[in-house]
């Protein structure tokens, strides 16, 4: 059976101590990889060497049999790499097996415990998840010690080579290389942290989009293609941020490339004159060059590439993983605000990074109880507005809490938002009205009677009747919205525009039931009497906002006032166009 004594050890520490423990769990197994290492190497230390042997001592010097033999000498140390290039992946397996199985029992762990705190079943998704993030760490584990190992193990046998063949050689080889594997190691944590971040971008748009995908019916329902489109858009932009400043420190890692693996060649070549002078031949000229360009260089681009990808891979799964094994944390993700007060603390908001601001800088206090309908013309802010109370937009600044609670994490049931364009689904009527929180039926009657749908309900042929979007007018849909959404416990209500299909009497009908109603109310206003029905009016007019009762607007603010002049009460004329 395993040896499970450092079973912990992913748990206790970070992605490093991980490998570290990984790595020396077991010494026999590095002295084994080493050694073999030392067998897949091999060509590594004699191809110069046998190259230039092969030249100057046989072909050139009319001995082609030694020529042969040298050559020979090559083919067996290839033979040799063979051999070692096996066992060394046996090696590796033997060092990563049991990493892999620690970190299974790590995450194994963490998910039955979490299950056991939040009282149900473990989650196949969530498990298979681990299981693919352990495999991955797994994975990049083994490719960083091939790559790290084989990097170290040419460089010492290309040295031992060069030395061999004409020290002379190493102040043209040397410093180049050392200077490249600099630049490198210098751009490394700046390319691990882009790295991470475009890894990072790209699920998160991934995420995106299958929420996005998974929604369509209730997106296309709500009308909310263009919002929900500029959220994953945003996402979209992120990642090509994140691409582009990855793309820039990968440029460096070209650059370290060239000075480490190719900067060499051109010295050699340029100094073969001064190596002349020193008593090289042709051969050692070639050899030298075969050292760099089939040893050195390769191993330094293994690097390069291997560390670059692997190394940061095994360092964000290894991350996630660990994360996925740590005791349950509480669950802080939504509450249930103490009351329905809306705050607005210098909020901003834009629809993208370069758009203006809809929203600047804005403070505005609702106190629970309180029944506010907000005006302005079109396209100035105010379903944006409607939005971010509602938690469906963030603010780029500034803090928009209801009952002290930040507007996102306010628990779903709390609230309740009803669209200009409501939604009606295929089922009965009874479940279409039950549809956001379950109701007893003399409850459904009451909310049928205070909303004005009972000769719809007559006309439909009672609750159990099959209803779908074509089979009612869009007044009717809204009517079936608005009182779904009266049967909530929510006590924050947010129409916005949700009564517009409806004829001046029955939205009165239907904002008077709302505000009689427990809790605030806010109306996106439609109609200016739904405004004089409000105890006070915000108006929206560009960077101006304005918060008054009727009379008191009318008096203060010339825009509220212009409003007021082109509508006439006899005929209940729209504010919007
Ligand atoms: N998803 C979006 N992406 C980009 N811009 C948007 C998006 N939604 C709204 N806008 C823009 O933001 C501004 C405010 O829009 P909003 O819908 O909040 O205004 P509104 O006052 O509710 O208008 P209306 O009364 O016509 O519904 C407008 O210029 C609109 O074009």
């Amino acid at each position: 059976m395993r040896d499970r004594r450092h079973a912990a050890a992913p748990g206790q520490a970070g992605p490093y101590r991980a490998v570290r423990a990984a790595l020396l769990r077991d010494p026999r197994l590095l002295l084994r990889l080493g050694a073999w290492s030392v067998a897949e190497t091999a060509p590594a230390l004699v191809v110069g060497l046998a190259v230039a042997r092969a030249i100057d001592e046989g072909f050139a010097a009319g001995r082609p049999g030694l020529g042969f033999a040298w050559l020979a000498l090559l083919g067996g140390a290839w033979l040799t790499a063979a051999v070692g290039a096996r066992q060394v992946v046996v090696a590796v397996g033997s060092i990563v097996e049991p990493f892999r199985e620690e970190l299974l029992d790590h995450v194994v762990d963490g998910t039955l415990r979490r299950s056991a705190a939040a009282g149900h079943g473990p989650g196949a998704a969530a498990v298979a998840r681990s299981n693919l993030q352990v495999e991955l760490a797994r994975d990049a584990l083994a490719s960083v010690i091939t790559v790290v190992r084989s990097f170290a193990f040419t460089v010492v046998s290309v040295v031992l080579g060069l030395t061999t063949l004409m020290p002379q050689v190493l102040v043209l080889v040397l410093p180049p290389f050392v200077v490249g594997l600099c630049l490198f190691l210098l751009s490394l944590p700046a390319l691990a942290r882009r790295q991470r971040d475009f890894i990072v971008a790209d699920e998160r748009t991934a995420g995106a989009l299958a929420a996005m995908a998974g929604g369509l019916r209730d997106i296309a329902a709500c009308r909310a293609g263009d919002r929900v489109a500029a959220d994953v858009g945003r996402q979209v932009a992120r990642q090509a941020r994140a691409g582009r400043s990855l793309a820039r420190v990968t440029a460096m890692r070209t650059a370290s490339l060239a000075v480490g693996g190719w900067l060499p060649v051109l010295l050699i070549l340029a100094g073969a004159p001064w190596l002349v002078r020193h008593g090289a031949g042709a051969g050692v000229i070639l050899g030298a060059l075969v050292y760099v360009t089939q040893s050195l260089a390769p191993a330094l681009g293994n690097l390069v590439q291997g560390l670059g990808m692997s190394g940061v891979r095994l360092r964000v799964t290894l991350e996630r993983v660990l994360r996925s094994g740590e005791p349950p944390r509480p669950v802080t993700a939504r509450s249930v605000p103490r009351d329905a007060a809306v705050e607005l603390r210098g909020v901003t908001f834009a629809y993208g990074p370069h758009a203006e601001a809809v929203i600047s800088d804005l403070d505005l206090s609702v106190p629970d109880g309180d029944h506010v309908a907000v005006v302005g013309p079109s396209g100035i802010g105010k379903s944006t507005l409607a939005a971010l109370v509602t938690g469906l937009l963030r603010p780029d600044s500034g803090r928009v809490t209801v009952g002290g609670v930040p507007a996102e994490r306010v628990d779903q049931a709390s609230r309740v938002l009803i669209p200009q364009e409501a939604y009606v689904f295929r089922g009965t009527l009874m479940e279409n009205l039950t549809y956001l929180a379950a109701a007893p039926k003399p409850a459904v009657e009451d909310a049928v009677t205070a909303l004005g749908l009972t000769s719809l309900v007559a006309r439909l042929g009672g609750y159990s009747a099959e209803i779908h979007a074509g089979l009612l007018s869009p007044g009717e849909r809204q009517l079936v919205a608005l009182a779904r959404a009266y049967l909530t416990p929510a006590r924050l209500v947010i129409l916005d525009e949700a009564t517009c299909h409806l004829d001046p009497a029955a939205e009165a009908l239907a904002e008077e039931a709302f505000a009689r109603r427990d809790g605030t109310l806010l109306v996106v206003a439609h109609r200016l009497t739904s405004a004089t029905r409000a105890r006070r009016i915000l108006v929206m007019d560009g960077a101006s906002v304005q918060l008054g009762r009727h009379e008191e607007l009318l008096a203060s603010c010339p825009p509220y006032a212009d409003l007021a002049g082109l509508w006439n009460p006899s005929d209940s004329q729209e504010l919007v166009p």
